[in-house]
């Protein structure tokens, strides 16, 4: 590991930053208050430790000076050291990585650095600040590996690089040390050091009693969120009168007295400092960030087997049992099998819903960190769910094709024009899309990819059960005919009979068995085509909608740290 010294100089901040709190308050959804009247100044060049026992409320602490949380109580402002230029930017590394562990270690940093750093940072540059940060944190050698690959350690450097690739003025970890041994632990505490030497303010919470003793200063605070010690190392023990680190977490409690409140002195951010917005260097826009979200997750699709294999093996096993269970020759209009012919085109609505489904689940849940910490400065929501959408429709349109080719060669699907099998493939590339929009907004819903697992299934049956395939539309009691307007399937389903005409195969194909299908199902087959394709279009968009609004929620951005002051009670 380099450390940053002179050969690493490039690793300075530009632009030093000092955050001062002031009577901050943190209040709990239930109620009980979280943190309490909390007075700290985080200075830069110096590397404070937040300490105290579990659920004292560290991390609330550092999300509230990073900017990451409101308090609700209190004012947290910061002012950036020289007067004028533009305001440094602050780091901020939570408990999980913020890699993508498919890709290997530079390209995941240089994905990174496309996304944080100025829009025109010509590729030079990018490659430079990748090289500046794997030096930096000793993981050149590594640049080729994949991050999954790496050792905890590694991994928790990684993240840290992706924070310093912007040069930011304070760096915020949260328990950076955790998972990893003890010597891993001091490396990375020295490295933490050696970064604050050089002007970045840096701000850990920690459970290990030594890496305290490797910061400048240690906030520890009481089982209640009072922060009861502010001062260097050396003297915490003393100023609770017992002998070691240890020991003070067992005599620290709700009846320890408060800090005495002096506030953070008197160099207090000024009130131009206050009242000035940040104004980071603009990011990249719009379609910017859609063109390399999408180069980024079409990279990371291809490198990651589980989502080749779901990619390439859920239509291809779809296909083969299609094939398997139904015969040849059901639209024949000579000897027609009227029920097989709705059943095939049933099952080809729900292939293509299925292979859509399948294909969103897992797309945002399994990146979520990485989602949250990039929306907490750049990342803009639109574009990252559209770059989703936009790699994973052509796979859906080949999947959807294959199946139609199949089906078609195989005498499954009756000989018919390019234009019949034009609208069967935009009836189920819209039935695709659709599915795939469900997916990505059930992926934004849940929290990890276990629980989207056990979404599947909860959302196969209704779209089996509501479709109307098994209970024709008219025949559906009214719960049921209500809730299938509300089912994409439905939506495919009544297209493709339409636009295969079913309707005519059934009254004028020479088997008995047409005439009574088409009097249960009724005018199902008998709109027009496009009436499905403009409801499978509008749930397209709803769903990508309410993916958005889901993450918008779930991922803040970061609130301007000079602009969070909340009144004082
Ligand atoms: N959004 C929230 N809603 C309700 N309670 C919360 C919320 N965030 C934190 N808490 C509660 O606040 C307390 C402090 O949590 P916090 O994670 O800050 O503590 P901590 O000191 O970092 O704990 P640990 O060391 O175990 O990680 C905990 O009891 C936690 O359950």
């Amino acid at each position: 590991m380099q450390g940053f010294d002179e050969t690493t100089r490039s690793g300075a901040v530009a632009v030093p930053a000092r955050i001062v709190a002031r009577g901050v308050g943190v209040v709990a959804r239930g109620g009980g208050e979280i943190l309490r009247g909390i007075s700290l100044a985080v200075e830069p060049g110096r590397l404070l430790a937040l300490a105290g026992s579990s659920g004292a409320g560290k991390t609330t602490l550092l999300e509230v000076l990073a900017g990451v949380r409101a308090p609700d109580r209190g004012t947290v402002l910061r002012a950036d050291v020289p007067a004028g230029g533009s305001q440094a930017e602050l780091g901020f590394v939570p408990q999980d990585d913020i890699i993508h562990r498919d890709l290997p270690l530079a390209r995941t940093l240089a994905y990174a650095a496309r996304l944080r750093l100025p829009a025109g940072t010509g590729s030079a540059e990018v490659q430079s600040a990748v090289d500046r940060v794997l030096d930096a944190l000793g993981l050149t050698g590594r640049a080729g590996v994949r991050v999954g690959l790496l050792s905890g350690g590694e991994r928790k450097r990684a993240s840290i690089a992706v924070e310093l690739l912007t040069r930011p003025a304070v760096l915020f970890l949260d328990e950076p040390t955790s998972g990893l041994d003890p010597a891993t632990g001091a490396e990375l505490i020295t490295l933490l050091r050696d970064l604050s030497r050089r002007g970045t303010a840096v701000v850990l919470t920690t459970h290990t009693p030594a890496d305290l003793s490797r910061c400048d200063t240690v906030g520890f605070l009481s089982p209640d969120g009072r922060l009861v010690h502010l001062g260097p190392p050396e003297g915490l023990s003393a100023h609770f009168g017992v002998d070691t680190v240890e020991e003070v977490y067992g005599v620290v409690t709700a009846d320890t007295p408060d800090l005495a409140d002096e506030g953070p002195g008197a160099d207090e951010p000024t009130a131009e400092a206050r009242s000035a917005p940040a104004q980071p260097p603009r990011p990249l826009g719009a379609l910017g960030q859609w063109a390399l979200l999408t180069r980024r997750s079409a990279d990371i699709m291809i490198r990651n087997r589980l989502s080749v294999a779901v990619l390439a093996g859920s239509p291809v096993m779809i296909v083969i049992m299609f094939v398997m269970l139904f015969r040849a020759g059901a639209f024949d209009p000579a000897d027609p099998s009227p029920g097989t012919a709705a059943m095939i085109l049933f099952w080809i609505a729900f292939g293509a819903f299925f292979f859509g489904l399948t294909y969103g689940l897992l797309q945002i849940c399994t990146e979520i960190a990485v989602v949250r910490r990039e929306r907490l400065t750049v990342l803009r929501l639109g574009p990252y769910v559209l770059a989703k959408a936009t790699v994973l429709l052509p796979v859906l349109a080949a999947a959807d094709a294959l199946l139609l080719a199949v089906l078609r060669a195989l005498d499954r699907l009756p000989a018919a024009g390019w234009s019949v099998y034009g609208s069967l493939f935009a009836t189920t590339v819209l039935a695709s899309a659709a599915a795939l929009a469900l997916g990505l907004l059930a992926s934004a819903a849940v929290s990890e990819p276990g629980q989207a697992t056990l979404m599947l299934p909860l959302l196969c049956f209704p779209q089996v059960l509501f479709s109307g395939a098994f209970v024709p539309v008219p025949q559906m009691a009214w719960p049921g005919w209500a809730l299938s307007w509300a089912m994409t399937n439905r939506w495919a389903f009544e297209s493709l009979g339409s636009g295969i005409g079913l309707n005519a195969l059934w009254a004028h194909g020479r088997s008995p068995l047409g005439p009574p299908l088409l009097a249960s199902y009724g005018d199902t087959f008998g709109g027009p085509t496009a009436r499905g394709w403009i409801w499978l279009a509008g749930f397209t968009v709803l769903f990508l909608t309410g993916a958005w609004a889901l993450l918008a929620r779930s991922c803040p951005r970061a609130r301007a740290v000079a602009e969070t002051a909340a009144p004082s009670p």
